[in-house]
């Protein structure tokens, strides 16, 4: 038998895996293993809320709040996937059994894709919407079950296949994991997308979600075999029982058994949770004092995640407000989040092999919690970067009427140039087929405008809180109407588009995506969304036939005008005049990239350098455990965006990106006072410690002697080192 195997069950031993430069060769299968899966679950997340919206016909509200619930049971499911590892199955088996889960949900979402099932009257739409609503719910509960689920373990597991003589090996593996996170969510957010926009079906072409879904379904199902695949290497630390059982009912104890001995007789004790010393082992109250040190530590930590997830919301949305015009590429609102990946991939590598080791070599001690700490307040400034840019884009939005306003635009439908008279405005002129080119500010609820050439008077009323446009017809017999105007940017970047229609016969409007309808004679179509770039437009009424073009850039609103005298043999391009009711963005969209830059560089030293905290501070029986405690920081960080949104509801954007900042600054300060107090243990010394003396206990020692013992221990506990874990006391 080798010698890296356990004489008595033939299992590996710790660190003992063959090496490759230093390191477990077990880590390739896992690193690999946790690319796939990440491709997989980025890559479904990436279009879910548009499968939401357009395949499953829900609204916008409903669509983000299953969307923020799925999220958040993704980082909720981890302490069960811990607790079944560290107490039942092991990780090696939660996270084979659970990775099965997670493929069949992510198969499940694949088939509930797939229109043609219930597609009967094979029009392109589903005709039995519950069926795919509750396969996609059931397969979006498994995969909140198995990603959430093996999320701890892998890293654990990843973390358990080092020796203690591989302590520096341990760090990188861990940085290089993040990596891997990243790669696979940057490859998996750039392809799902553009498979989404594919069209398949068997009987009529839809937008491709069940392509989209199934990728990330294949990827999931070669994360399994490639983690099986390594299974002859790993180092499988066997599961200890209860663990999470045992715990409760200890520091139960403890609580209890400190109240029944309350009164001032008894003499108090160094740590509350040495009241469990009457009946539970040594061992388990030192590792119990472990993981709540930990733990006491992570309570400020979810401020980091509630304003490192707006990435996908908040900024998002900010992005759809910017121009994304960048030269030879146009980048889509929700394509700015790949800047994060983009960046990780960047940032850690040079993070690793140039900063910590230049700030060492200036001899500063640049301890885990003090990374995270920078991390922290880096997060904080990206956040002041978003809101300087929030007060750019604000200067360039256009002044929507208040509720004690209307405003209103004119259009003159006629072959003549016009006079229209407004109550605090005076005369206003309009040439042939002409709008004016700013809204009026009004705060009646009731004008009248006199219009010469010709004479005409009208009671105009408005609408508090709305845009209109009053369409000046040709002649004194026509009707005026008034349109209802936008009042809020197009979403999505996209530009909202309509026409009136000053013929005097119907005309059809389309472009190659979007069909306006046909528009009767002098009025107007409803708006449709037209995306950046290049639009032609096809006219068609009775016999005459034209097109014309328009460049868009993001985010703009235009009426425009088809003229009476459009006739056969016109120049649509000439004769199509366009009102800009909304500018298009003008804040280019690069400018978020020194917010992302923060964000990630405050991720890396927070979030990679958290990661390796929470490994090497738990005890060895514990270390899922611990990692789904970091894990659970990131949901209720979800939770407190929801929370400090609904509850803040600031007027400005720019007023809740500085509130956030604020937050987190003074979170920042109070995590760093904790952190000072932190000292770094070395669970494995610890928990030796205490194994050895398990059997002196058997003995019958005096009192004295035990006192003394115990004392060294609880020293031993407080140990640091300077480099983090070798033994000499240190800070921080
Ligand atoms: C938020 C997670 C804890 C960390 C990680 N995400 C990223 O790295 C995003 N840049 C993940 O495991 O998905």
């Amino acid at each position: 038998m080798a010698d890296h195997e356990d004489p008595k069950t033939g299992k590996k031993n710790k660190g003992t895996s063959k090496e490759v430069c230093g390191y477990p060769l077990s880590i390739f299968f896992i690193v690999v293993n946790e690319f796939c899966e990440r491709f997989s679950y980025y890559g479904m997340r990436a279009v879910l809320v548009l499968y939401f919206k357009y395949f499953l016909r829900w609204d916008d509200d409903l669509a983000t709040s299953i969307y923020h619930t799925f999220v958040a049971l993704c980082y909720l499911t981890p302490i069960l996937g811990a607790i079944v590892a560290d107490s039942w199955l092991g990780k090696f088996k939660t996270i084979i059994y659970l990775s099965i889960v997670y493929a069949i949900g992510q198969v499940a979402m694949a088939v509930s894709a797939i229109h043609d099932i219930t597609d009967t009257d094979r029009d392109g739409t589903p005709n039995n919407m519950t069926f795919h609503v509750v396969l996609s719910m059931v397969g979006l509960f498994l995969i909140a079950l198995g990603t959430g689920g093996i999320k701890p373990c892998v890293a654990a597991f990843g973390g358990d296949q080092f020796g203690d003589h591989q302590e520096r090996q341990r760090r990188t593996f861990f940085s290089v994991f993040y990596l891997c996170i990243n790669g696979g969510s940057l490859l998996s957010t750039i392809i799902t997308p553009i498979l989404r926009a594919q069209n398949c079906g068997i009987y009529s072409k839809q937008k491709c979600y069940s392509l989209a879904f199934g990728v990330p379904a294949a990827l999931m199902v070669v994360a399994l075999v490639v983690f099986i695949v390594g299974s002859g290497m790993y180092y499988k630390a066997k599961p200890e029982g209860n663990i999470m059982g045992d715990v409760c009912k200890c520091i139960g104890f403890a609580i209890s058994n400190r109240y029944k001995h309350r009164s001032k007789q008894y003499p108090s004790r160094e740590h509350w949770m040495d009241w469990a010393e009457d009946k539970y082992d040594k061992l388990l109250i030192a590792q119990i004092k472990m993981v709540l040190k930990v733990l006491f530590l992570y309570i400020p930590l979810p401020m980091f995640w509630t304003l490192f997830d707006q990435k996908g919301s908040r900024w998002t949305l900010q992005a759809t407000t910017m121009d994304g015009n960048f030269g030879a590429i146009v980048i889509q609102p929700d394509q700015m989040q790949t800047v994060n990946p983009i960046l990780i991939l960047t940032l850690v590598p040079i993070m690793d092999s140039v900063i910590y080791p230049l700030i060492k070599k200036c001899g500063l001690n640049f301890t885990p919690l003090k990374r995270m700490t920078v991390g922290m307040f880096l997060a904080a400034l990206a956040f002041v970067c978003a809101a300087v840019v929030q007060i750019e884009i604000d200067k360039t939005l256009p002044v929507f009427p208040s509720n004690f306003q209307s405003q209103l635009k004119l259009l003159n439908m006629g072959n003549h140039p016009v006079t229209a008279g407004l109550p605090g405005y005076g005369q206003v002129t309009l040439q042939a087929a002409q709008a004016s080119e700013e809204y009026f500010t009004f705060e009646e609820d009731q004008i009248s405008i006199s219009v010469s050439g010709p004479e005409m008077k009208r009671n105009i009323s408005l609408i508090k809180g709305q845009r209109q446009t009053l369409l000046i017809p040709l002649t004194i017999s026509d009707e005026w109407q008034l349109t209802a105007d936008l009042t809020t940017k197009p979403e999505e970047g996209n530009n909202a588009i309509r026409f009136v229609n000053g013929m005097n016969k119907p005309v059809n409007v389309s472009t190659s995506e979007v069909v306006f309808g046909q528009i009767e004679k002098f009025h107007y179509s409803n708006y449709s969304q037209i995306r950046n770039g290049r639009a032609t437009f096809f006219l068609q009424s009775g016999q005459l036939s034209c097109a014309f073009s328009r460049d868009f850039g993001f985010g703009s609103s235009y009426t425009f005008f088809i003229p009476s005298t459009l006739s056969l043999g016109s120049n649509c391009q000439e004769s199509i005049t366009g009102a800009e009711d909304i500018k298009p963005n003008s804040v280019h969209m690069a400018l978020q990239v020194p917010q992302y830059f923060f964000i990630t560089a405050g991720e890396v030293m927070f979030s990679v350098t958290g990661l390796e905290f929470s490994y090497s501070q738990a005890p060895s029986n514990m270390k899922a455990v611990l990692q789904a405690g970091w894990l659970l920081t990131v949901a209720i960080g979800n939770f407190i965006v929801l929370i400090v949104a609904e509850v803040a509801k600031l007027p400005k954007q720019w007023t809740e990106y500085v509130l956030f900042a604020s937050l987190l600054l003074c979170v920042c300060i109070i995590f760093s006072i904790m952190a000072y107090f932190y000292t770094y243990i070395d669970p494995t010394e610890i928990e030796a410690k205490f194994r050895r003396n398990v059997g002196d206990d058997d003995d019958d020692k005096n009192d004295k002697q035990r006192k003394l013992e115990m004392e060294m221990m609880k020293r031993d506990l407080d140990r640091s080192d300077d480099e983090h874990y070798k033994g000499k006391q240190t800070k921080m």
